[in-house]
């Protein structure tokens, strides 16, 4: 039968070269032919199915992980996947898996708080799932606050070993992915007692399950911490709790990068600063605000192509009905977030040159650009996490009441995307360290120069007093005005938080009233580094008939819509007057219009399978309802047409219900 692609028309509008674009959104052609291949490959491979995770029994979906795990690595074998094929795999197969932790977080702790030794024996087994292993940080009483983390590694000088212990409930593990059925071995965290005094938190590397039948060794309880939100969903993963009873590992088994116990019972700590026990968060929080922008672009690509397909009202003379997609309200919330998909993006490969260039500086022995690197990876992790969540449930309301099916994709995408605000360090925790990084900088203003993205607080006093110049709506699309109006509300906004701390005299104090102000600084100054990396972006030479242009297009909506959405900020800061709030919003407007005939190519561009999307509403030939109705009918419920429970429970209601009726 012939495909008919419903959505050719609007296809046929787009002004530039979808696929120059693809390849900027890939990020280089190698990393698109990359990309293309190993979707397809997933897409085409009936193993890898997904569609029906939503309808299994807990027992059932975990069992099909499992399955799918072996068969993708049995997969990376038998093809001979390159690392980065392999890390493609895994995000095209697109399930939540205890490999993410073995592979996101086990194998990056021993490389950057293990010694070469520790290396060298470790991570060979680890590549080769000889050991599987976990992250187990989090207890049942602490996450956030890791130093008040309860679990002891007591050294032993007598055996030459640590003792691992749980000495309360609540320091039992929770949470750790892998953990609860899976795991042979895991980083755990644990307080370092030597010689009877505490030296804070470290790693340590400890066997879980037995290697031959995976029963847990002598000393260790563990197991899955049960349901999460959402079916399907993160209902893949078993996180699991961990107790320890005296479970004693060889002293080379503690992770001595950061700081060594000898033989003799003596601790030493080495010249790297101590923060880098925390260098396996800093890893991941990089990797999560790049995939931030695969899941938001992933809502927008099925919201975009539904609004297109979805007809509502205004038929003229018997003519077709408005394409939702047409509304003003409707572009005025999804274009918004089509922009932030790209922005997003972007930030993302830009952090990550940002770590590898803090890698290797650490590998160097130079640290000085580490608190940066902190405040960014925590900054742009709640940022971009925060706003992904919201914009997924966003595109679950813009899809209507289809929205809300499963078959639409959007409810498990949120289900799972939604603890990424959570893990790896909860969203206002983070900014809260921002916050930090932002009033030491502006305690130090004349004695330290501010450099990178705080750079632009050496102009502090420019800024405190700046205009903005605009004075029509298209002055807004000038990037010198837009920069600076941001540069002014971060910088105004950090400096009245200085102001008002130094009020107090105890700044502690001061920190905890004033945290509600001081996250909204946070946030000015982490979208203000978003806003100018994508401003710097345009500027690079950009290939392909049309393509820089809308990429400035989407750059515009995405810095308006911010400043729209934060005028109380701008107005309040005096950075602009309401004349030119005003402004700013005609020309987004107008911005909404320039978008619309390429909003199709331009989620096209992200080069999502079907199979990847997961979603009828997103499906790339727009045949909506005709693959609803089917889909309808594959539900389970639907396998007979009289349900299993009638004669128990519909059929006597009926019967009653008639013999009230004669009465
Ligand atoms: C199929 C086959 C496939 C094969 C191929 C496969 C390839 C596969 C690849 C798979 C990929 C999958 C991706 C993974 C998926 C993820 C899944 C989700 C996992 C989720 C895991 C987790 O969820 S895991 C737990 C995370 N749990 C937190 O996230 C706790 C937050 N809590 C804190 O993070 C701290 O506790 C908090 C608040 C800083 C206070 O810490 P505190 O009290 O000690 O600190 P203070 O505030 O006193 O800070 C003291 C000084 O340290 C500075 N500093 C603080 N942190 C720093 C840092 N990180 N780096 C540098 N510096 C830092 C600070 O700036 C101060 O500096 P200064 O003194 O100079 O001012
Ligand atoms: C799906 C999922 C997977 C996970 N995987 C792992 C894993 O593999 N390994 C692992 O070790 N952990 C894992 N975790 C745990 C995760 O890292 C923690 O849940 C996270 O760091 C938040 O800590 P918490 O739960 O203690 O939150 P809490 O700190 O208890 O937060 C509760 C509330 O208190 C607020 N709050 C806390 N402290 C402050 C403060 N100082 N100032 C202002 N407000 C504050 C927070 O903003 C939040 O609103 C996972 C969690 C989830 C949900």
């Amino acid at each position: 039968m012939e495909r008919v692609d419903h959505l050719a028309h609007e296809r046929n509008k787009s002004e530039f070269d979808v696929d120059a674009m693809k390849i900027v959104w890939a990020g280089s052609p190698h990393a698109f032919e990359l990309s293309d291949r190993i979707s397809k490959l997933v897409a085409s491979d009936p193993g890898f199915r997904k569609d029906n995770r939503t309808m299994l029994s807990r027992k059932d979906l975990f069992k099909n992980t499992l399955r799918k795990a072996a068969y993708a690595w049995k997969t990376i074998v038998d093809l001979h996947l390159s690392e980065e094929e392999a890390a493609k795999l895994r995000f095209y197969v697109d399930e939540p898996a205890y490999t993410d932790l073995h592979w996101g977080m086990f194998v990056p702790a021993i490389k950057g708080q293990g010694t070469d030794e520790q290396q060298q024996k470790w991570l060979p087994l680890a590549y080769k799932m000889q050991i599987i292993g976990c992250y187990a940080q989090t207890e049942l009483g602490h996450g956030s606050n890791v130093q008040g983390l309860e679990t002891t590694a007591t050294f032993d000088p007598q055996t030459d070993e640590f003792i691992i212990h749980s000495p309360t409930l609540t320091s039992s593990k929770w949470w750790p992915g892998g953990l609860g059925k899976v795991a042979t071995h895991a980083i755990a965290y644990a307080r370092l007692i030597v010689g009877g005094r505490d030296y804070g938190v470290n790693g340590f590397i400890v066997q879980l399950r037995s290697l031959e039948d995976h029963s847990p060794l002598p000393g260790i309880t563990v197991g899955d911490i049960g349901m999460k939100f959402g079916n399907g969903a993160y209902n893949t993963m078993d996180n699991g709790v961990l107790q320890f009873d005296h479970v004693r590992i060889p002293r080379d088994q503690m992770l001595m990068r950061v700081s060594q116990v000898t033989r003799e019972g003596k601790y030493k700590q080495s010249d790297v600063p101590r923060q880098l026990v925390y260098g396996t968060m800093v890893y991941v929080r990089q990797t999560i605000v790049a995939d931030a922008s695969c899941a938001l672009s992933r809502a927008v690509c099925i919201a975009t192509r539904y609004s297109a397909v979805r007809r509502q009202f205004g038929s003229q003379n018997g003519g077709p009905e408005t394409q939702v997609i047409d509304y003003k309200t409707q572009q005025s919330r999804l274009f918004p977030l089509l922009a932030s998909a790209y922005a997003f993006r972007f930030i993302g490969e830009w952090l990550k040159w940002l770590y590898t260039d803090v890698t290797q500086r650490l590998q160097a022995n130079d640290f000085s650009t580490l608190p940066e690197a902190h405040a960014c990876t925590a900054g742009l992790k709640s940022l971009t996490t925060t706003a992904t969540a919201d914009g997924i449930e966003e595109c679950r309301k813009l899809c209507g009441g289809h929205g809300y099916l499963c078959s639409s994709g959007l409810p498990e995408l949120f289900a799972v995307y939604v603890p990424a605000c959570t893990y790896e360090g909860d969203n206002t925790v983070l900014l809260l360290q921002v916050a930090r990084f932002l009033m030491k900088t502006v305690s130090q203003l004349g004695v330290k120069k501010p450099v990178g993205t705080i750079g632009y607080m050496t102009r502090v006093d420019h800024l405190m007093q700046c205009r903005c110049g605009v004075q029509r709506a298209e002055d807004w699309l000038n990037p010198s005005a837009l920069l600076e109006a941001f540069e002014a509300r971060a910088a105004r906004m950090s400096v009245a938080c200085a102001q008002n701390l130094s009020n107090f005299d105890n700044p502690e104090e001061g920190f905890a009233e004033l945290s509600a102000d001081l996250v909204e600084a946070a946030v000015a100054h982490c979208q203000l580094i978003i806003v100018s990396k994508f401003i710097e972006k345009l500027q690079q030479e950009i290939p392909g008939k049309g393509v820089k242009q809308q990429l400035e297009v989407l750059c515009n909506i995405y810095t308006l819509f911010l400043l729209h959405k934060h005028q109380g900020d701008f107005l309040s800061t005096g950075c602009i007057t309401p004349k030119h709030a005003s402004l700013a919003n005609d020309q987004l407007r107008s911005l909404y219009s320039q978008v619309r005939p390429n909003a199709i190519a331009l989620v096209d561009a992200f080069n999502y399978t079907d199979h990847f999307l997961g979603s009828i509403l997103g499906c790339y030939d727009g045949n909506v309802y005709p693959k609803l109705y089917e889909a309808a009918w594959e539900d389970p419920l639907n396998d007979s047409v009289v349900p299993d429970g009638y004669h128990q429970y519909i059929r006597p209601l009926l019967k009653q219900q008639i013999r009230t009726a004669r009465l």
